[in-house]
């Protein structure tokens, strides 16, 4: 049995019995391009093996660089941007206290963990740099080109005041590159200035890379355990092998969304109730969009935060354009949890509550809203987790990878490529003034 739960019992109104099981021979057609490589975009499947086949030398370096990062920094930037960070950044807010960085050094054990390169904002690297103040850091900087603009930027920033702060040799021994085995300026770098570096695999795309080097680096120096987080991920990639659409819920998934998306649910909003989770949907809405929007066509994925959003966007999902569809990834056991205290006098109207504590209320919100948006038209999928453990989140990364290789096939695209992130980067180096793009650059500079 699977550690994590597909729950589609919610769709009955919106998807008749039979037309699960007639994507059947879609989806097996969609398994074999994923698993045998007839499929296009074949060069970049090894996410699907990685939770067992890492680099166990490099898996022992991380976890010794972690230890050294903890013992000599209070803080650590880890400069990257799309693949190269918003994998890290969800587990990292995943696996650990809600305000992880905002508590005292000595109830962390590990040093902040603050990401750049994730913007060309000049106010948020000049903030950084304030709060960082003159305490001791470290960076590690990610990128599998190795050539991305915005993370470049900030690594020559940041690199910059590590020299200024420590000199040119204690600078090298605060830099952890994870680039490119062999390929990109970041590599070039790394191997003339001696960094420690960490290798992306060639086979591993950047949305698909959390569970590579990566991931793994800022995962293990915020202090979260990687090995259990491979082990779920392992679990996982032995549970979601078989293609029968009856066994495999991660299929189900893929199968389901398709079968909605042709129906006009042209919208996926992944929702939470659990602050600690925005970030899943944020590497999810990568996963997904790179994934799978090309070739004009495909879900566009979007998400949402519960209860929060329910008092802002709630309106919309419940009455507004039929093209939404939601899924909710539902932790079944809360971390902690907190009574709804005892009062005197009920001046709150809230008496109806003493005794029950708050993972009760949500779980009834989750429940009301559930069949509230199933009765205003939107179809629901939910994903129920056991916990928060790494474990769980290991098992829970495969799950969307798998699901989303599957999905991608069964619409018809390259689930693997992304040739449409391009074309914002070829202006903005013609307006830049980058060498080579002088044709393009005088052409655009005309129609602003
Ligand atoms: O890791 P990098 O090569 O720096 O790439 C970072 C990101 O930027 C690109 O534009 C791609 O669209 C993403 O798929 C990638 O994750």
């Amino acid at each position: 049995m699977a550690h994590i739960a597909f729950d589609l019992s919610k769709l009955e109104p919106f998807v008749h019995d039979n037309e699960l099981g007639e994507m059947q021979a879609m989806v097996t057609a969609a398994d074999a391009e994923l698993r045998q490589g007839t499929g296009a975009g074949s060069d970049f499947r090894d996410w699907l093996t990685l939770p067992k086949d890492y680099d166990k030398e490099e898996f022992a370096r991380i976890k010794a660089a972690a230890k050294k990062i903890q013992s000599d920094s209070a803080v650590l930037v880890v400069i990257g941007i799309g693949g190269s960070y918003l994998g890290a950044k969800m587990a990292v807010d995943f696996l650990n206290d809600t305000f992880f960085n905002y508590l005292p050094a000595d109830k962390r054990n590990a040093p902040q963990v603050f990401f750049a390169g994730n913007s060309v904002s000049a106010d948020y690297v000049h903030d950084l740099i304030n709060l960082i103040g003159d305490r001791d850091f470290s960076v590690n900087v990610i990128s599998k080109s190795g050539t991305t603009t915005e993370p470049s930027i900030a690594f020559r920033i940041f690199k910059d005041m590590l020299v200024k702060k420590y000199g040119e040799a204690g600078a090298k021994e605060r830099i952890y590159a994870t680039t490119d085995k062999a390929r990109g300026a970041l590599k070039t770098e790394a191997n003339a200035a001696g960094y420690e570096s960490f290798i992306i695999p060639d086979g591993v795309g950047g949305r698909y890379s959390v569970l590579s080097a990566v991931g793994l680096l800022p995962i293990a120096a915020s202090g979260a355990n990687i090995d259990e987080l491979m082990q779920g991920a392992a679990d996982a990639q032995d549970a979601y092998t078989n293609p029968d659409l009856t066994k495999n819920e991660a299929y189900q998934y893929a199968a389901l969304r398709n079968i909605l998306y042709r129906k006009g649910y042209t919208t996926e909003l992944l929702e939470n109730y659990e602050p600690r989770l925005q970030y899943l949907a944020e590497w999810w809405k990568q996963l997904t969009g790179e994934s799978e929007g090309k070739d004009q066509k495909g879900i566009y994925p979007s998400s949402a935060n519960f209860s929060t959003d329910l008092h802002s966007l709630g309106q919309y999902i419940q009455e507004g354009q039929r093209t939404l569809m939601e899924t909710v990834v539902m932790i079944d056991k809360p971390r902690t949890d907190v009574d709804v205290p005892t009062a005197k006098d009920d001046l709150d109207g809230l008496g109806y509550l003493q005794g029950k504590n708050m993972g009760f209320v949500n779980q009834k919100a989750f429940e009301g809203v559930v069949l509230a948006h199933t009765d205003g038209g939107v179809p629901n999928m939910s994903v129920h987790i056991p916990d928060t453990t790494p474990y769980t989140l290991g098992y829970l990364i495969y799950f969307f990878e798998v699901a989303i290789g599957i999905s991608g096939y069964l619409n018809g695209i390259n689930p693997f490529n992304q040739p449409g992130v391009e074309a914002y980067k070829t202006n903005m180096f013609a307006l830049l003034g980058k060498p080579g793009f002088e044709k393009l650059g005088k052409e655009l500079n005309a129609r602003l």
